[in-house]
């Protein structure tokens, strides 16, 4: 598995500081991160990928700054955001799975289609291979945003609220997807029984970390913390 290490890391929005003192090694497979709205979960999943750059502190990726080494940092990691429709680009499906190796000269046109074949047929796309992106369900939106990314062979694939905009079908249709990775996965959720039996659940309250260590402890933590 890869290593991220994040290292006295704290960031500001301007004046705003949103989160402080923050101090991470995972090397865990599944990595869960909770906290409340606002609480600086997002702002911390972006920084994996360099897409947030701390402003205190830094981000390595198997020893690589993902401020500074931007783009080696974003081969190694994908990121997927809650909004399916932010990342879909291209008109149809297999064209928008293809676009993401649109930069790979090392592959040729034959090896890309096959990449692209098996991701589209992995995730059942294939029937919708050649259907308008936009014309798909939600659910099949987020699959085919997943798709879009796997095909690039990330080593870590960074979910931010994944499911949020989901029914429950497609929740459990995302969370398999992500059960049957080989990649390690760093989860940002609300939905808790996505994280059931992750070895690694880190809390974030107001900016800082507040409980770290399996999600059998730091579930109910946080529920507490919550008052649910
Ligand atoms: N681009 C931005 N500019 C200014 N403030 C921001 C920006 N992005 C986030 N914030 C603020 O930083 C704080 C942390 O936001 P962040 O999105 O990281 O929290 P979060 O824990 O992911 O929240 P949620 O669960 O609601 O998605 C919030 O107060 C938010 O309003």
């Amino acid at each position: 598995m890869p290593t991220i290490r994040i290292e006295g890391v704290a960031h500001a929005y301007g004046d705003r500081r949103v989160l402080e003192h923050v101090d991470l090694t995972l090397t865990e497979p599944r990595v869960g991160i909770v906290g409340a709205n606002g609480s600086g979960k997002s702002t911390l999943a972006r920084m994996l990928n360099g897409l947030v750059e701390p402003t205190e502190g830094r981000v390595l990726v198997d020893g690589l700054d993902a401020a500074r080494d931007g783009a080696a940092v974003r081969r190694k990691v994908g990121f997927v955001f809650p909004d399916p429709e932010a990342q879909i680009v291209m008109p149809t499906v297999r064209e928008d799975v293809e676009f993401s190796l649109r930069r790979r000269r090392d592959l040729s046109d034959d090896d890309k289609r096959r990449l692209v074949d098996e991701v589209l047929e992995r995730y059942s796309l294939a029937d919708h291979a050649d259907h308008p992106a936009h014309q798909l369900s939600s659910g099949q939106k987020q699959l085919l945003a997943i798709a879009a990314i796997l095909v690039t062979r990330p080593d870590v694939l960074v979910c931010d609220e994944p499911t949020t905009l989901l029914d429950l079908r497609h929740s459990h249709q995302v969370s398999r997807l992500l059960d049957a990775l080989d990649q390690q996965v760093v989860l940002v959720t609300h939905h808790l029984w996505l994280l059931e039996g992750w070895e690694r659940v880190v809390c974030i309250d107001e900016g800082r970390v507040a409980a770290d260590g399996p999600a059998g402890e730091v579930v109910p933590f946080y529920r507490r913390l919550m008052g649910a």
